[in-house]
């Protein structure tokens, strides 16, 4: 730590020694801390065939401490993720066990407001500034009565404090990967949770970058914070800078406890880790069986996380269980004099009649405990021993009232700030795609050239009817193709920022829905009139109002509903089904337009598809605005045409009672009900990645 030098020289010469302080986040709205623990925590799978249930968790407790730096490690596949992913509540199905925060049973919906969880790739927005990026964060994280000003200092007060200043107009996309993490942690620091899980934050830094982060995340720590990551096998320098570890090995707690005394830990279960040796490398080498089996002795001795080693204490006493129910007889009542003891530390002293000597079960002795203490500094009988504790006391309090109410609000901003802000972010973001844009417009504008100079002057040529009927067609499957595929290409790429963001709160899925959906209907409804008045101006359609609004708001139509399909496949599945289902899946609806086949020549049995084909519907409204209304003859320059009348091409086509109105009416329908089915498949798809 630098040391700042006061010289004073008023009469004999003083040295004054202050510390420089470490940065704080003065702005940030201000957080109680929040204690975690975890009692017999297992998670189970099924694999393949409903009996196969495979267990990831086995029986695991533990205790993560606010302001402390806590590393979850072990070898790969012992299943660290997996406890990160359920202390988050990332993961809820599945799992047994109780998880309390500050002593109270964790009300999932007020702890997620309380965390945050920022998952091992960046999930971060590219075409973003670092600067737009905090200013998203600020708007949709801090309650909308926060002013501009106080936004703007959180953002400059973070951003300095995580060295990200010089880069505030620099995209997200050409940011470093440490410097990458540093604003994913910026973003979610912005409404400042107590706890803070990382999923390997190191991953992908070199040592310095490594460094920087650790010491980030310990700084987080010293303010108070409940820090928790996942780490594979840190440096010595790094491991040494975490308060606390958590050590898993297949599923299992081989040790919890300070960092400083693993090693003596391991001295003391005849494991001597030898000199130079890395005490990271060696737990985990121990762990995966390197020096025998010892990782029953290790669960046993750390009683599977409810011993807890901690600096200053004396080890727990090894016992020799002769069976498993004397084990766990013994691990219950240590767990429960545990918990005693930390609510005695940290809310003074607890009369005999309130330690939960009658409580049944280690909730009731925490609820008993945590009331007792609250009535306690209620009456001003539990004085602190230290002026700072009192704070910490009553916030702690608070935390664990949170635990029990129903929160009023589940998100910082009403769902129309969210809309509005998701919307403006996903303009600025379309603004900024090349291919979302100018290669969308410059798709249309050439296919649109290439249609008029092939199909040129045609529209009102009764020897061409064919071909006018075949360009009909063409716009369809063009308007369908560019509508659906860029939202499916497009869509699932959201979706690694949707899942943080959302999970983190954010933003409702409702509002984000509802933003992605009506964004993109601007640019799409600018591409198709772009596209219709040039093929439609081109092959010399008839060039009366109405006709062209017909047939523009029918192309208008396909376009919208083509990208509904999109969204529904893009929220489906994944780009590589997705791409290959969509175009597969629109055969039938093509082969049932009427184009190729009139309505009455198909059989009766699968008429019902053409009912629900909306190529059919848009195909049909082009085709009246052409030839129906009292269109008057076509010109005809050869000895004899077949279709110069419009009602002889309706006749073929079997339109001669079709009605525009049902056409649209339907069209809209389908929009509806496929925008409605992509919003359910996205909750769908939201739920079942967790
Ligand atoms: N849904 C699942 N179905 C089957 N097995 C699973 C599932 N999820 C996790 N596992 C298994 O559980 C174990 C723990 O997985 P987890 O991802 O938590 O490990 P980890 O310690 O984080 O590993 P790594 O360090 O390699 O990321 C692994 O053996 C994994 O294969």
């Amino acid at each position: 730590m630098e040391s700042k030098l006061l010289i004073n020289n008023l009469g004999s010469m003083k040295v004054t020694i202050t510390p420089a302080q470490h940065k704080t986040l003065t702005h940030l709205p201000k957080r109680p801390p929040v204690d975690l623990a975890f009692t017999d925590l297992t998670y189970k799978v099924q694999e393949g065939r409903k009996s196969n249930v495979k267990t990831i968790l086995k029986s695991v407790s533990g205790r993560l401490r606010s302001g402390e730096l806590t590393a979850i490690m072990g070898p790969s596949g012992a299943g660290k993720s997996t406890l990160l992913n359920i202390l988050t509540g990332y993961k809820t199905s599945g799992m047994e066990g109780s998880i309390t925060v500050n002593g109270m049973e964790r009300n999932l919906s007020s702890f997620r407001k309380l965390s945050c969880y920022i998952m091992q790739d960046n999930q971060l927005h590219g075409n973003l500034t670092v600067e737009e990026a905090m200013k998203v964060a600020t708007s949709l994280k801090l309650p909308s009565a926060t002013t501009k000003e106080d936004k703007e200092e959180v953002i400059q007060e973070i951003l300095e404090t995580l060295g990200l200043s010089e880069h505030l107009k620099t995209m997200t996309s050409n940011l470093s990967g440490g410097q990458k993490k540093r604003l994913s942690i910026a973003l979610e620091l912005v409404n400042n949770p107590p706890i803070m899980f990382f999923d390997e934050p190191t991953s992908g830094l070199d040592s310095s970058s490594c460094f920087q982060c650790i010491s980030l995340l310990k700084t987080l720590a010293r303010g108070g914070r409940t820090i928790i990551c996942t780490i594979h096998q840190p440096s010595a320098r790094l491991f040494e800078m975490f308060d606390h570890l958590y050590t898993l090995a297949d599923g299992q707690c081989v040790y919890q406890g300070s960092t400083g005394r693993l090693v003596e830990w391991l001295g003391s279960l005849s494991l001597q880790c030898p000199s130079y040796h890395n005490p990271a490398s060696f737990i985990i080498e121990v762990s995966c069986g390197e020096y025998g089996d010892n990782t029953s002795k290790l669960v046993r001795a750390i009683d599977n996380g409810k011993n807890d080693i901690r600096n200053g204490a004396p080890f727990p006493k090894m016992a020799n269980y002769n069976n498993q129910k004397d084990l766990e007889m013994s691990l219950k009542s240590e767990w429960n004099k545990n918990d005693a003891s930390q609510i005695q530390e940290k809310f003074g002293d607890i009369p005999n009649g309130a330690n939960g000597t009658n409580g049944t079960n280690g909730t009731n002795l925490q609820n008993g405990l945590l009331q007792f203490a609250a009535n306690e500094i209620s009456k001003g009988k539990a004085e602190p021993l230290v002026v700072q504790m009192d704070t910490e006391k009553q916030d702690n309090a608070e935390v664990a009232l949170l635990g029990t109410e129903a929160s009023p609000r589940r998100y910082a901003t009403s769902e129309g700030k969210q809309f509005w802000v998701v919307l403006k972010r996903t303009l600025l973001f379309s603004r900024r795609d090349w291919t979302l844009m100018y290669l969308r417009l410059f798709a249309h504008i050439l296919v649109g050239l290439l249609i008029g100079a092939l199909y040129y002057d045609i529209g009102n040529d009764g020897s061409k009817v064919l071909s006018n009927l075949g360009f009909l067609f063409f716009n369809m499957l063009f308007l369908m193709y560019t509508s659906m595929t860029i939202t499916i290409l497009s869509f699932p790429l959201e979706m690694p920022v949707l899942v943080k963001e959302h999970f983190n709160r954010w933003y409702s899925l409702r509002s984000y829905y509802l933003a992605i959906t009506v964004s993109d209907i601007p640019f799409q409804a600018i591409f198709c009139i772009i596209y219709v008045v040039i093929v439609y101006l081109l092959t010399s359609q008839p060039l009366e109002w109405f006709r062209f609004s017909m047939f523009l708001s029918s192309c208008l139509l396909i376009s919208f509903v083509a990208q509904s399909v999109g969204l529904v496949v893009g929220a489906a599945m994944n780009v590589q089904n997705g791409v290959f289902l969509a175009p597969v899946m629109s055969v039938p609806f093509l082969l049932f337009s009427g184009f190729f086949v009139s309505f009455n020549a198909i059989p009766v049995y699968l008429r019902w598809i053409t009912y629900i084909s909306y190529i059919r519907y848009g195909f049909e409204g082009t085709a009246l605005a052409t030839y129906s209304f009292n269109r008057t003859n076509l010109a005809c320059h050869q000895a004899y045409c077949h279709f110069k009348k419009p009602e002889t091409t309706l006749e073929e086509l079997d339109m001669t009672d079709a009605d525009f109105t049902l056409d649209i009416a339907a069209l809209c329908l389908i929009f509806l009900l496929l925008r409605i089915s992509a919003f359910l498949f996205l909750r769908w798809k939201l739920r079942s990645t967790r």
